[in-house]
């Protein structure tokens, strides 16, 4: 999720390459990321504090408070820290880095690498109004970027933030029922993403709900009601419910 971060903000200008520095302690991924980018890197968590501004934490929930400790001899109220972690509170970050940290948590999805994500964020009482403003812009440039109670991120993570893993499981899905109806999987695969981001296109400029747009689709006796029919005594609706709130608790979880 980082470097779709990097290759999100470089393809929206917010910032320039030479403005960016990873902190990556693998030397094969240090050349990969400096030749495919062109950007800093280093595996000195005090050259990366005295580089950055801003620091956008990315590692997994289950090594960040050692990842943490890495780092907190060398920052301090100078530098913004954003958080991408799911279920890492700010409070477990406080307690590493000290309450006097500025700290900010952002919950992000993978479409930000085609500057189409879905970010949600909330910052602590050290981050100030500008920090904020920092952070919506970072994650404005790669999508869209709202503003929640930090106790609501667990939801984010479990809805937007593991939701394209949804989207493209019922993409697959689709796929195989095209091919299983008879298509060629390339034409199936062509068709099923042309159709869902079409849909998703169709639901966000028109802004009608999505039940609207369902009407004009199912005809009478028709195809669509009849597969609608399908989903619904299989209990998609109340799967995918599930599968949301389970993902919360996940996230809950990680950050218990
Ligand atoms: N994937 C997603 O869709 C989303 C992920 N997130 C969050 O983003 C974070 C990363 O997730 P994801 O990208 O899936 O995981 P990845 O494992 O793909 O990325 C984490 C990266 O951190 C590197 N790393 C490990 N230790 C250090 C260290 N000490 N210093 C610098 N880098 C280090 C890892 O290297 P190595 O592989 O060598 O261990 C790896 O490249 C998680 O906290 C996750 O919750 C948030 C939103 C969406
Ligand atoms: O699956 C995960 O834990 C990460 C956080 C949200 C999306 N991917």
């Amino acid at each position: 999720m980082g470097e779709a971060l990097i290759r999100g903000m470089l393809k929206a200008e917010l910032v320039t390459a030479e403005k960016i520095m990873v902190a990556e302690p693998d030397s094969s991924r240090q050349q990969y990321l400096t030749s495919q980018y062109g950007i800093g890197v280093t595996a000195l968590p005090g050259e990366l504090a005295s580089f950055a501004q801003v620091v956008i934490l990315a590692v997994k929930p289950q090594i960040m408070e050692p990842v943490l400790q890495q780092y907190v001899a060398h920052l301090d109220e100078s530098h913004l820290i954003i958080s991408i972690a799911a279920g890492v509170t700010i409070a477990a970050m406080e307690g590493v880095l000290g309450d006097s940290a500025r700290i900010i948590r952002v919950m992000p999805n993978t479409p930000a690498l085609v500057l189409a994500g879905a970010s949600a964020l909330s910052g602590n009482r050290r981050a100030s109004e500008e920090d904020m403003e920092t952070a919506k812009a970072l994650f404005s440039a790669v999508g869209i970027c709202v503003e929640v109670a930090e106790n609501l991120l667990d939801a984010v993570t479990g809805l937007s933030g593991s939701g394209p893993g949804y989207v493209f499981t019922f993409i697959e899905a689709m796929v195989d029922g095209g091919v299983l109806a008879g298509l060629p999987r390339p034409v199936a695969e062509q068709l099923v993403l042309q159709t869902v981001y079409g849909s998703a296109r169709l639901a966000l400029e028109t802004g009608e709900p999505a039940a609207v747009l369902k009407g004009r689709v199912t005809s009478p006796g028709g195809t669509t009601i009849t597969g609608i029919q399908v989903l619904e005594e299989a209990g998609l609706r109340g799967t995918v419910m599930t599968a949301i709130e389970a993902a919360t608790q996940r996230s809950r979880d990680l950050g218990s």
